[in-house]
Protein backbone atom coordinates (compact mmCIF):
# COMPACT_ATOMS: atom_id res chain seq x y z
CA UNK A 1 0.00 0.00 0.00
CA UNK A 2 3.06 2.64 1.18
CA UNK A 3 4.55 1.81 -2.54
CA UNK A 4 1.35 2.44 -4.30
CA UNK A 5 0.49 6.03 -2.53
CA UNK A 6 4.46 6.73 -2.73
CA UNK A 7 3.99 6.50 -6.59
CA UNK A 8 0.65 8.56 -6.67
CA UNK A 9 2.09 10.64 -4.64
CA UNK A 10 5.24 10.94 -7.56
CA UNK A 11 2.45 10.77 -10.41
CA UNK A 12 0.43 13.87 -9.06
CA UNK A 13 3.71 15.78 -7.93
CA UNK A 14 4.89 15.25 -11.79
CA UNK A 15 1.54 16.53 -12.98
CA UNK A 16 1.69 19.18 -10.85
CA UNK A 17 5.16 19.96 -11.67
CA UNK A 18 4.16 20.33 -15.61
CA UNK A 19 1.60 22.64 -14.95
CA UNK A 20 3.21 24.89 -12.47
CA UNK A 21 6.02 25.27 -15.09
CA UNK A 22 3.30 26.00 -17.80
CA UNK A 23 1.68 28.71 -15.80
CA UNK A 24 5.36 30.37 -14.70
CA UNK A 25 6.81 29.69 -18.19
CA UNK A 26 3.52 31.68 -19.52
CA UNK A 27 3.99 34.12 -16.59
CA UNK A 28 7.53 34.90 -17.42
CA UNK A 29 7.02 35.03 -21.04
CA UNK A 30 4.76 37.86 -20.20
CA UNK A 31 6.81 39.61 -17.65
CA UNK A 32 9.71 39.83 -20.68
CA UNK A 33 7.43 41.13 -23.01
CA UNK A 34 6.77 44.20 -20.78
CA UNK A 35 10.15 44.20 -19.60
CA UNK A 36 11.17 44.51 -23.19
CA UNK A 37 8.51 47.16 -23.95
CA UNK A 38 9.54 49.33 -20.93
CA UNK A 39 13.26 49.07 -22.33
CA UNK A 40 11.60 49.95 -25.72
CA UNK A 41 10.19 52.86 -23.72
CA UNK A 42 13.51 53.93 -22.17
CA UNK A 43 15.60 53.96 -25.47
CA UNK A 44 12.89 56.40 -26.98
CA UNK A 45 13.37 58.16 -23.81
CA UNK A 46 17.00 58.80 -24.39
CA UNK A 47 17.01 58.85 -28.38
CA UNK A 48 14.34 60.86 -28.87
CA UNK A 49 15.14 64.21 -28.75
CA UNK A 50 18.72 64.62 -29.84
CA UNK A 51 17.54 62.16 -33.00
CA UNK A 52 14.64 64.96 -33.58
CA UNK A 53 17.41 67.62 -33.06
CA UNK A 54 19.52 65.97 -35.56
CA UNK A 55 16.53 65.80 -38.20
CA UNK A 56 15.86 69.29 -37.73
CA UNK A 57 19.52 70.82 -38.08
CA UNK A 58 20.32 68.08 -40.58
CA UNK A 59 23.28 66.51 -39.49
CA UNK A 60 23.63 63.50 -40.97
CA UNK A 61 26.72 62.39 -39.13
CA UNK A 62 24.64 62.86 -35.93
CA UNK A 63 22.01 61.14 -37.39
CA UNK A 64 23.45 57.83 -37.96
CA UNK A 65 25.50 58.12 -34.69
CA UNK A 66 22.67 58.39 -32.61
CA UNK A 67 20.56 55.60 -35.23
CA UNK A 68 23.34 53.03 -34.49
CA UNK A 69 23.76 53.60 -30.89
CA UNK A 70 19.71 52.82 -30.49
CA UNK A 71 20.00 49.88 -32.34
CA UNK A 72 23.12 48.57 -30.49
CA UNK A 73 20.50 48.56 -27.45
CA UNK A 74 20.23 44.49 -26.55
CA UNK A 75 16.70 44.46 -27.05
CA UNK A 76 16.53 46.33 -29.33
CA UNK A 77 16.16 44.54 -33.06
CA UNK A 78 15.47 47.57 -35.27
CA UNK A 79 15.16 50.92 -35.38
CA UNK A 80 13.19 52.51 -38.26
CA UNK A 81 13.42 56.36 -38.51
CA UNK A 82 11.32 58.36 -40.61
CA UNK A 83 12.03 61.79 -42.02
CA UNK A 84 9.54 64.33 -43.08
CA UNK A 85 10.26 66.16 -45.66
CA UNK A 86 8.09 69.38 -47.33
CA UNK A 87 6.90 68.57 -50.30
CA UNK A 88 8.61 65.13 -50.34
CA UNK A 89 8.42 61.97 -50.00
CA UNK A 90 10.03 61.20 -46.76
CA UNK A 91 13.31 59.35 -46.38
CA UNK A 92 13.49 56.35 -44.25
CA UNK A 93 16.83 55.09 -42.30
CA UNK A 94 16.76 51.55 -40.63
CA UNK A 95 19.40 50.05 -38.06
CA UNK A 96 18.46 46.10 -37.79
CA UNK A 97 20.89 43.76 -35.74
CA UNK A 98 22.57 41.26 -37.64
CA UNK A 99 20.10 37.97 -38.04
CA UNK A 100 17.09 39.78 -36.52
CA UNK A 101 13.65 39.00 -38.22
CA UNK A 102 10.19 40.32 -37.74
CA UNK A 103 7.89 38.69 -35.16
CA UNK A 104 4.24 39.71 -34.46
CA UNK A 105 4.75 38.32 -30.84
CA UNK A 106 7.56 41.28 -30.27
CA UNK A 107 6.31 44.23 -28.55
CA UNK A 108 7.29 47.75 -31.00
CA UNK A 109 6.63 51.37 -30.44
CA UNK A 110 6.15 54.29 -32.41
CA UNK A 111 6.73 57.52 -31.52
CA UNK A 112 6.70 60.52 -33.44
CA UNK A 113 9.84 63.20 -33.12
CA UNK A 114 9.09 66.91 -32.52
CA UNK A 115 11.26 69.73 -32.32
CA UNK A 116 10.96 73.23 -30.76
CA UNK A 117 13.51 75.28 -32.18
CA UNK A 118 12.36 78.25 -29.78
CA UNK A 119 9.03 78.19 -27.35
CA UNK A 120 5.86 77.51 -29.14
CA UNK A 121 7.39 76.72 -32.45
CA UNK A 122 7.23 72.90 -32.30
CA UNK A 123 6.84 70.92 -35.42
CA UNK A 124 6.81 67.38 -36.24
CA UNK A 125 9.62 66.30 -38.05
CA UNK A 126 9.84 62.66 -38.17
CA UNK A 127 8.72 58.93 -36.48
CA UNK A 128 10.77 57.00 -34.87
CA UNK A 129 9.75 53.19 -34.61
CA UNK A 130 11.15 50.73 -32.09
CA UNK A 131 10.79 46.68 -32.73
CA UNK A 132 11.95 44.27 -30.01
CA UNK A 133 14.46 41.43 -30.66
CA UNK A 134 12.79 38.15 -30.22
CA UNK A 135 15.97 36.02 -29.87
CA UNK A 136 16.61 38.08 -27.23
CA UNK A 137 13.49 37.47 -25.29
CA UNK A 138 13.56 33.53 -26.13
CA UNK A 139 17.33 33.88 -24.17
CA UNK A 140 16.09 35.25 -21.32
CA UNK A 141 12.84 33.11 -21.19
CA UNK A 142 15.47 30.00 -21.54
CA UNK A 143 17.68 30.76 -18.51
CA UNK A 144 14.11 31.54 -16.70
CA UNK A 145 12.28 28.45 -17.48
CA UNK A 146 15.14 26.69 -16.72
CA UNK A 147 14.93 28.13 -13.16
CA UNK A 148 11.18 27.12 -12.75
CA UNK A 149 12.02 24.10 -13.56
CA UNK A 150 14.79 22.86 -11.51
CA UNK A 151 13.08 24.95 -8.43
CA UNK A 152 9.36 23.21 -9.02
CA UNK A 153 11.08 19.77 -9.66
CA UNK A 154 12.89 20.45 -6.25
CA UNK A 155 9.65 21.33 -4.48
CA UNK A 156 7.37 18.43 -6.07
CA UNK A 157 10.36 16.12 -4.51
CA UNK A 158 10.08 17.34 -1.29
CA UNK A 159 6.60 17.37 -1.23
CA UNK A 160 6.71 13.61 -2.30
CA UNK A 161 8.73 12.85 0.20
CA UNK A 162 7.37 14.59 3.15
CA UNK A 163 3.92 12.62 2.01
CA UNK A 164 5.42 9.22 1.44
CA UNK A 165 7.13 9.61 5.18
CA UNK A 166 4.23 11.25 6.90
CA UNK A 167 1.74 8.36 5.37
CA UNK A 168 4.16 5.42 6.21
CA UNK A 169 4.36 6.61 9.92
CA UNK A 170 0.83 7.10 10.92
CA UNK A 171 -0.86 4.69 8.43
CA UNK A 172 1.56 2.24 7.02
CA UNK A 173 3.41 1.07 9.96
CA UNK A 174 0.21 0.33 11.87
CA UNK A 175 -1.32 -1.39 9.13
CA UNK A 176 1.16 -3.78 8.96
CA UNK A 177 1.51 -4.54 12.72
CA UNK A 178 -2.47 -4.67 12.88
CA UNK A 179 -2.02 -7.57 9.89
CA UNK A 180 1.30 -9.24 12.17
CA UNK A 181 -1.28 -9.32 15.01
CA UNK A 182 -3.92 -10.95 12.53
CA UNK A 183 -1.77 -13.47 10.97
CA UNK A 184 -0.70 -14.19 14.91
CA UNK A 185 -4.60 -15.05 16.31
CA UNK A 186 -5.39 -18.39 17.26
CA UNK A 187 -7.44 -19.39 19.76
CA UNK A 188 -5.04 -19.76 22.49
CA UNK A 189 -3.66 -16.02 21.70
CA UNK A 190 -7.46 -14.55 21.52
CA UNK A 191 -6.28 -12.73 24.53
CA UNK A 192 -3.46 -10.67 23.33
CA UNK A 193 -5.08 -7.37 23.12
CA UNK A 194 -3.89 -5.02 19.94
CA UNK A 195 -2.49 -2.43 20.91
CA UNK A 196 -1.01 0.50 18.06
CA UNK A 197 2.36 2.34 19.63
CA UNK A 198 0.18 5.85 18.97
CA UNK A 199 -1.62 8.55 20.98
CA UNK A 200 -4.07 10.15 18.76
CA UNK A 201 -5.45 13.31 20.21
CA UNK A 202 -9.05 12.55 18.71
CA UNK A 203 -10.27 8.97 17.82
CA UNK A 204 -9.52 8.39 14.44
CA UNK A 205 -9.87 5.08 11.69
CA UNK A 206 -7.04 3.76 12.97
CA UNK A 207 -8.66 3.42 16.46
CA UNK A 208 -11.66 2.68 15.29
CA UNK A 209 -10.04 -0.60 13.61
CA UNK A 210 -8.10 -1.09 16.50
CA UNK A 211 -11.55 -1.03 18.97
CA UNK A 212 -13.34 -3.50 16.09
CA UNK A 213 -10.55 -5.73 15.89
CA UNK A 214 -10.30 -6.02 20.15
CA UNK A 215 -14.00 -6.03 19.90
CA UNK A 216 -13.89 -9.58 17.94
CA UNK A 217 -11.33 -10.87 19.24
CA UNK A 218 -13.45 -10.68 22.52
CA UNK A 219 -16.69 -11.74 20.89
CA UNK A 220 -14.56 -14.82 19.53
CA UNK A 221 -13.19 -15.93 23.41
CA UNK A 222 -16.74 -15.97 24.43
CA UNK A 223 -17.97 -17.73 21.56
CA UNK A 224 -15.11 -20.10 21.85
CA UNK A 225 -16.06 -21.08 25.47
CA UNK A 226 -19.87 -21.14 25.18
CA UNK A 227 -19.00 -23.83 22.11
CA UNK A 228 -16.08 -25.59 24.47
CA UNK A 229 -18.89 -25.83 27.59
CA UNK A 230 -21.74 -27.50 25.04
CA UNK A 231 -19.26 -29.65 23.40
CA UNK A 232 -18.79 -31.16 27.51
CA UNK A 233 -22.24 -31.36 27.91
CA UNK A 234 -22.66 -33.05 24.68
CA UNK A 235 -20.11 -35.48 25.30
CA UNK A 236 -21.54 -35.52 29.37
CA UNK A 237 -25.10 -36.67 27.65
CA UNK A 238 -23.60 -38.89 25.10
CA UNK A 239 -21.96 -40.81 27.98
CA UNK A 240 -25.34 -41.40 29.84
CA UNK A 241 -26.61 -41.98 26.67
CA UNK A 242 -24.62 -44.86 26.10
CA UNK A 243 -24.41 -46.23 29.75
CA UNK A 244 -28.22 -46.22 29.57
CA UNK A 245 -28.11 -48.03 26.04
CA UNK A 246 -25.57 -50.34 27.75
CA UNK A 247 -27.82 -51.09 30.71
CA UNK A 248 -30.96 -51.44 29.20
CA UNK A 249 -28.95 -53.93 26.41
CA UNK A 250 -27.58 -56.14 29.34
CA UNK A 251 -31.53 -56.45 30.61
CA UNK A 252 -32.48 -57.23 27.55
CA UNK A 253 -30.58 -60.03 27.14
CA UNK A 254 -30.88 -61.29 30.63
CA UNK A 255 -34.62 -61.33 30.02
CA UNK A 256 -33.88 -62.84 26.74
CA UNK A 257 -31.42 -65.51 28.40
CA UNK A 258 -34.42 -65.91 31.10
CA UNK A 259 -36.72 -66.59 28.21
CA UNK A 260 -34.53 -68.83 26.67
CA UNK A 261 -34.17 -71.11 29.83
CA UNK A 262 -38.31 -71.00 30.15
CA UNK A 263 -38.91 -71.70 26.85
CA UNK A 264 -36.60 -74.79 27.23
CA UNK A 265 -37.52 -75.79 30.83
CA UNK A 266 -40.07 -77.46 32.43
CA UNK A 267 -42.08 -75.33 34.85
CA UNK A 268 -42.77 -78.14 37.14
CA UNK A 269 -39.42 -79.78 37.62
CA UNK A 270 -37.13 -77.33 36.33
CA UNK A 271 -35.57 -80.39 33.56
CA UNK A 272 -35.56 -79.54 30.51
CA UNK A 273 -38.43 -79.91 28.14
CA UNK A 274 -39.76 -81.87 25.37
CA UNK A 275 -38.77 -78.71 23.10
CA UNK A 276 -35.29 -79.01 24.22
CA UNK A 277 -34.93 -82.83 23.79
CA UNK A 278 -35.68 -82.33 20.51
CA UNK A 279 -33.37 -79.78 20.06
CA UNK A 280 -30.41 -81.52 21.35
CA UNK A 281 -31.28 -85.50 20.21
CA UNK A 282 -30.78 -84.75 16.47
CA UNK A 283 -27.27 -82.61 17.94
CA UNK A 284 -26.34 -85.92 19.83
CA UNK A 285 -27.49 -88.35 16.85
CA UNK A 286 -25.24 -86.54 14.73
CA UNK A 287 -22.55 -86.33 16.47
CA UNK A 288 -22.35 -89.91 16.98
CA UNK A 289 -22.62 -90.58 13.15
CA UNK A 290 -19.65 -88.76 12.32
CA UNK A 291 -17.54 -89.64 15.18
CA UNK A 292 -19.11 -93.18 15.68
CA UNK A 293 -19.33 -92.92 19.28
CA UNK A 294 -22.41 -94.89 20.67
CA UNK A 295 -25.17 -93.21 22.07
CA UNK A 296 -27.59 -94.22 23.78
CA UNK A 297 -31.43 -93.84 25.40
CA UNK A 298 -33.38 -94.30 28.45
CA UNK A 299 -36.84 -93.81 28.82
CA UNK A 300 -38.81 -93.48 32.55
CA UNK A 301 -42.22 -93.93 33.18
CA UNK A 302 -43.37 -93.44 36.77
CA UNK A 303 -45.32 -96.58 37.92
CA UNK A 304 -49.15 -96.25 38.58
CA UNK A 305 -48.97 -93.01 38.87
CA UNK A 306 -52.41 -92.17 38.16
CA UNK A 307 -53.72 -94.46 41.61
CA UNK A 308 -50.48 -92.08 42.76
CA UNK A 309 -52.59 -89.40 42.15
CA UNK A 310 -55.46 -90.49 42.92
CA UNK A 311 -54.32 -92.07 46.19
CA UNK A 312 -52.51 -88.57 47.18
CA UNK A 313 -54.27 -86.07 45.41
CA UNK A 314 -52.40 -84.62 42.19
CA UNK A 315 -50.48 -81.89 44.28
CA UNK A 316 -48.77 -84.93 46.05
CA UNK A 317 -48.94 -85.97 42.23
CA UNK A 318 -46.87 -82.83 41.62
CA UNK A 319 -44.24 -83.01 44.21
CA UNK A 320 -43.57 -86.72 43.29
CA UNK A 321 -42.83 -85.57 40.04
CA UNK A 322 -40.11 -82.83 41.33
CA UNK A 323 -38.60 -85.64 43.70
CA UNK A 324 -38.07 -88.45 41.09
CA UNK A 325 -36.99 -85.03 38.51
CA UNK A 326 -34.49 -84.42 41.82
CA UNK A 327 -33.14 -88.02 41.61
CA UNK A 328 -32.45 -87.83 37.62
CA UNK A 329 -30.21 -84.50 37.64
CA UNK A 330 -28.30 -85.77 40.70
CA UNK A 331 -27.90 -89.10 38.89
CA UNK A 332 -27.03 -87.85 35.50
CA UNK A 333 -24.11 -84.93 35.99
CA UNK A 334 -21.93 -85.79 33.25
CA UNK A 335 -21.02 -83.29 30.16
CA UNK A 336 -23.61 -84.44 27.91
CA UNK A 337 -26.07 -86.44 29.65
CA UNK A 338 -29.29 -85.06 29.22
CA UNK A 339 -32.43 -85.92 31.59
CA UNK A 340 -35.42 -84.13 30.08
CA UNK A 341 -39.46 -84.52 30.97
CA UNK A 342 -40.93 -85.52 27.85
CA UNK A 343 -44.24 -85.82 28.76
CA UNK A 344 -46.71 -86.19 32.13
CA UNK A 345 -44.89 -89.12 34.21
CA UNK A 346 -42.18 -89.73 31.46
CA UNK A 347 -38.74 -89.04 31.46
CA UNK A 348 -36.13 -89.27 29.02
CA UNK A 349 -32.26 -89.32 29.69
CA UNK A 350 -30.00 -88.69 26.30
CA UNK A 351 -26.25 -90.89 27.42
CA UNK A 352 -23.83 -89.87 24.71
CA UNK A 353 -20.81 -92.00 24.61
CA UNK A 354 -22.74 -94.77 26.40
CA UNK A 355 -23.55 -98.59 25.07
CA UNK A 356 -26.45 -100.43 25.51
CA UNK A 357 -24.78 -102.13 29.31
CA UNK A 358 -23.51 -98.79 29.95
CA UNK A 359 -26.66 -97.58 29.75
CA UNK A 360 -28.42 -100.80 31.36
CA UNK A 361 -26.29 -100.22 34.30
CA UNK A 362 -27.22 -96.48 34.53
CA UNK A 363 -30.77 -97.45 34.20
CA UNK A 364 -30.31 -99.65 37.45
CA UNK A 365 -28.69 -97.15 39.44
CA UNK A 366 -31.49 -94.89 38.29
CA UNK A 367 -34.05 -97.18 39.84
CA UNK A 368 -31.94 -97.86 42.88
CA UNK A 369 -31.74 -94.49 43.29
CA UNK A 370 -35.66 -93.70 42.91
CA UNK A 371 -36.13 -96.50 45.55
CA UNK A 372 -33.68 -95.06 47.89
CA UNK A 373 -35.77 -91.95 47.86
CA UNK A 374 -38.43 -94.28 49.54
CA UNK A 375 -41.21 -91.56 48.63
CA UNK A 376 -44.66 -93.77 49.46
CA UNK A 377 -47.30 -95.09 47.06
CA UNK A 378 -49.93 -96.99 48.74
CA UNK A 379 -51.59 -98.01 45.59
CA UNK A 380 -48.40 -99.75 43.54
CA UNK A 381 -48.68 -103.13 43.50
CA UNK A 382 -44.98 -103.82 42.86
CA UNK A 383 -43.50 -101.65 45.70
CA UNK A 384 -44.39 -99.89 48.76
CA UNK A 385 -43.12 -97.05 47.64
CA UNK A 386 -42.43 -94.86 44.15
CA UNK A 387 -40.73 -97.08 41.41
CA UNK A 388 -39.74 -96.47 37.83
CA UNK A 389 -39.68 -98.57 34.80
CA UNK A 390 -37.26 -97.57 32.20
CA UNK A 391 -36.70 -98.93 28.55
CA UNK A 392 -33.27 -98.91 27.26
CA UNK A 393 -32.09 -98.22 23.64
CA UNK A 394 -28.88 -98.07 21.48
CA UNK A 395 -28.36 -96.16 18.43
CA UNK A 396 -27.60 -98.17 15.59
CA UNK A 397 -26.03 -95.92 12.58
CA UNK A 398 -26.49 -98.41 10.36
CA UNK A 399 -30.59 -99.16 10.75
CA UNK A 400 -31.63 -96.34 12.34
CA UNK A 401 -31.73 -92.84 9.88
CA UNK A 402 -33.71 -91.18 12.34
CA UNK A 403 -34.04 -90.63 16.28
CA UNK A 404 -37.46 -91.45 16.56
CA UNK A 405 -36.49 -94.84 15.64
CA UNK A 406 -34.35 -95.28 18.55
CA UNK A 407 -37.09 -93.51 20.29
CA UNK A 408 -39.65 -96.47 18.90
CA UNK A 409 -37.35 -99.10 20.20
CA UNK A 410 -36.88 -97.79 23.93
CA UNK A 411 -40.46 -96.91 23.63
CA UNK A 412 -40.69 -100.73 23.18
CA UNK A 413 -38.09 -101.67 25.88
CA UNK A 414 -39.90 -99.51 28.25
CA UNK A 415 -43.62 -101.80 27.11
CA UNK A 416 -40.91 -104.66 27.73
CA UNK A 417 -40.35 -103.49 31.23
CA UNK A 418 -43.82 -103.05 32.47
CA UNK A 419 -45.03 -105.47 31.09
CA UNK A 420 -42.26 -107.86 32.52
CA UNK A 421 -43.83 -106.72 36.44
CA UNK A 422 -42.54 -102.64 36.17
CA UNK A 423 -39.98 -101.60 38.30
CA UNK A 424 -37.54 -102.64 36.26
CA UNK A 425 -34.90 -101.66 33.36
CA UNK A 426 -35.66 -103.34 30.08
CA UNK A 427 -33.86 -103.25 26.81
N1 LIG B 1 -50.08 -84.84 39.46
C1 LIG B 1 -49.84 -84.92 38.15
N2 LIG B 1 -50.31 -85.94 37.44
C2 LIG B 1 -50.01 -86.03 36.12
C3 LIG B 1 -49.24 -85.06 35.49
N3 LIG B 1 -49.12 -85.40 34.17
C4 LIG B 1 -49.80 -86.57 34.02
N4 LIG B 1 -50.33 -86.94 35.20
C5 LIG B 1 -51.08 -88.11 35.45
O1 LIG B 1 -50.29 -89.24 35.25
C6 LIG B 1 -51.19 -90.30 35.05
C7 LIG B 1 -50.63 -91.24 34.04
O2 LIG B 1 -51.47 -92.43 33.99
P1 LIG B 1 -51.20 -93.62 33.04
O3 LIG B 1 -50.80 -93.11 31.67
O4 LIG B 1 -52.38 -94.45 33.05
O5 LIG B 1 -50.04 -94.39 33.68
P2 LIG B 1 -49.90 -95.14 35.06
O6 LIG B 1 -51.06 -94.82 35.91
O7 LIG B 1 -48.60 -94.68 35.62
O8 LIG B 1 -49.89 -96.61 34.71
P3 LIG B 1 -48.64 -97.37 34.19
O9 LIG B 1 -47.77 -96.40 33.48
O10 LIG B 1 -49.13 -98.47 33.39
O11 LIG B 1 -47.97 -97.86 35.43
C8 LIG B 1 -52.48 -89.66 34.60
O12 LIG B 1 -53.47 -89.89 35.59
C9 LIG B 1 -52.20 -88.20 34.49
O13 LIG B 1 -53.28 -87.47 34.94
C10 LIG B 1 -48.78 -83.97 36.25
O14 LIG B 1 -48.13 -83.03 35.78
N5 LIG B 1 -49.10 -83.95 37.58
Amino acid sequence: MGRRVALATIGFCLVFTVLAVALRTAWAWQASVAAMRQELAQVDQVFNRTLAKAIWEMDRDALYTHLASAGQVTSVGRVTLKIRQANRSGEMLEHRQPGWSHSPRMPSLLRTLSYEPYAGAKEDVGELTLEGDERVLLERLRDEVASIVITQLIQSVLLAGLIMWMFNRSVTVHVQHIARHLAALSPETLDDRLVLARRPSRPDELSKLEAGVNDLQGSLRDYLARQRRDERELAAHRDRLAELVHDRTRELEEANARLQTLSRSDPLTSLPNRRHFDELKDVEMRRSHRSGQPLSLLLCDVDFFKRYNDAYGHACGDRCLQAVAQVLRESFVRAGELPARIGGEEFAVLLPGVDLAGALRLGERLCKAVEARAIPHKASEVAPHVSLSVGVAQFDAVTMERFDALLQQADEALYRAKSGGRNRVAS
